[in-house]
């Protein structure tokens, strides 16, 4: 089915523009001539009859939700193998062309004032029943409005159904939590915290952060985890803020703030440079050089690809991270105590017997 700018769709919705193409879809702007006002369609295509009623009972879950920070769900209409998902359309900049357009990272001052402002979103469609998952936080569905607000786009809708499609891809790679790239274990509120704390890394460092995927290969390999260091991407994040966000986006879903309001409280704490927590749970910072080994996975070494990470045997939550500093190694803790024991002995003899 063709919609080009000017067709009617449905006898009511003029296509004014294509807004954008995603893994699952396609979102245009429209103006609805029955109600006189401009929509967004995002059209789904080539859905099978358990997709289509998937979607149409998300869809009824979406159009109960009431949420300044959140468009509304207004209809979802069928045609054939089709599906057209009617909501307000949301006019402004996504977040991925504001960084783009700007070329450098924002300040971490801004980007905690947009966690705030988009934390209670997420934190409502959390507290749904059952609850409503985004499963695609990133940068580019989070629009800034003309008048400054943030508003958080594309979220649920039936990406758990089309994430057991081949053909499909209903996350973003760089953002999504293991266990939603995995698909081994649910994908449940911490997933959306890792995918939260992964747009704000991005966006405090102007730095796409690496996926969960190459983490989770590097560190199975005996490889140092490739996620750098948002303070060494920009100096001006603490290194508490620094340590909120990589505890976020730990590989293991447990490890990670329960709830969305967890994190922003933690992020405000760091923030404002409160030191960081080291007990299970609370934000650590991972030092360099550090020794990160999978405990339940060594068995496995020394090579697991990317494929064998996806197959479903071992879930994420099976993997433990264990770290070394640089002190706890036999060989440093000799080196240093033999120059202490050296330059001790030196002292002693210069002191008692000076004309040696
Ligand atoms: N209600 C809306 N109003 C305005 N823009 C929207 C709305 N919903 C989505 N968009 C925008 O449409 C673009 C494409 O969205 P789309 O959901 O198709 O892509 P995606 O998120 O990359 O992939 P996926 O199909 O996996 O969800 C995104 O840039 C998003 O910001």
């Amino acid at each position: 089915m063709s919609l080009g700018v000017g067709s009617v769709l449905l006898g009511r919705y003029q296509i004014l523009r294509l807004i954008g193409q995603g893994g699952m879809g396609t979102v245009y702007a429209a103006f609805d001539q029955q109600l006189n006002h401009q929509v967004a369609i995002k059209y789904f295509r080539g859905q099978d009859a358990i997709f289509q009623s998937n979607l149409q009972r998300e869809a009824q879950i979406l159009a109960r939700l009431r949420h300044p920070s959140l468009p509304r769900v207004y209809d979802l209409q069928r045609v054939g193998d089709a599906a057209f998902l009617i909501m307000d359309l949301i006019e402004g900049e996504n977040l991925d062309s504001l960084l783009a357009q700007r070329g450098a990272a924002f300040e971490p001052d801004v980007v905690l004032a947009w966690a705030k402002a988009l934390a209670p979103a997420l934190s409502y469609l959390h507290h749904q029943t059952p609850p409503v998952i985004h499963r695609d936080i990133k940068p580019q569905n989070i629009i800034r409005t003309p008048e400054g607000q943030l508003i958080l786009v594309d979220f649920g809708l039936a990406k758990q159904w089309a994430s057991s499609n081949q053909s499909v891809v209903a996350y973003t790679l760089a953002y999504a939590a293991l266990e939603q790239i995995q698909a081994t274990s649910p994908v449940n509120q911490r997933s959306d915290v890792y995918s939260f704390a992964a747009t704000l890394y991005h966006l405090l460092t102007n730095c796409e952060p690496a996926d969960a995927l190459t983490r989770a290969s590097s560190l199975i390999n005996g490889q140092p985890d490739p996620l750098v260091n948002p303070v060494n991407l920009n100096p001006a994040v603490s290194p508490a803020m620094a340590a909120v966000l990589v505890q976020a986006m730990a590989l293991p879903a447990n490890e990670r703030p329960a709830s969305i309001d967890q994190f922003i409280q933690q992020l405000q704490q760091g923030f404002y440079n409160q030191p960081s927590l080291s007990s299970a749970g609370q934000p650590t910072i991972v030092q360099r050089p550090a020794v990160a080994t999978i405990a339940l996975l060594e068995a496995t070494k020394p090579a697991l690809s990317a494929k064998q990470i996806l197959q479903p045997q071992l879930p994420p939550q099976q993997i433990t991270y264990q770290e070394t500093t640089e002190m706890e190694d036999p060989l440093t803790r000799f080196l240093v105590f033999s120059i202490l024991f050296v330059v001790g002995a030196l002292l002693l003899l210069c002191l008692f017997a000076p004309n040696f």
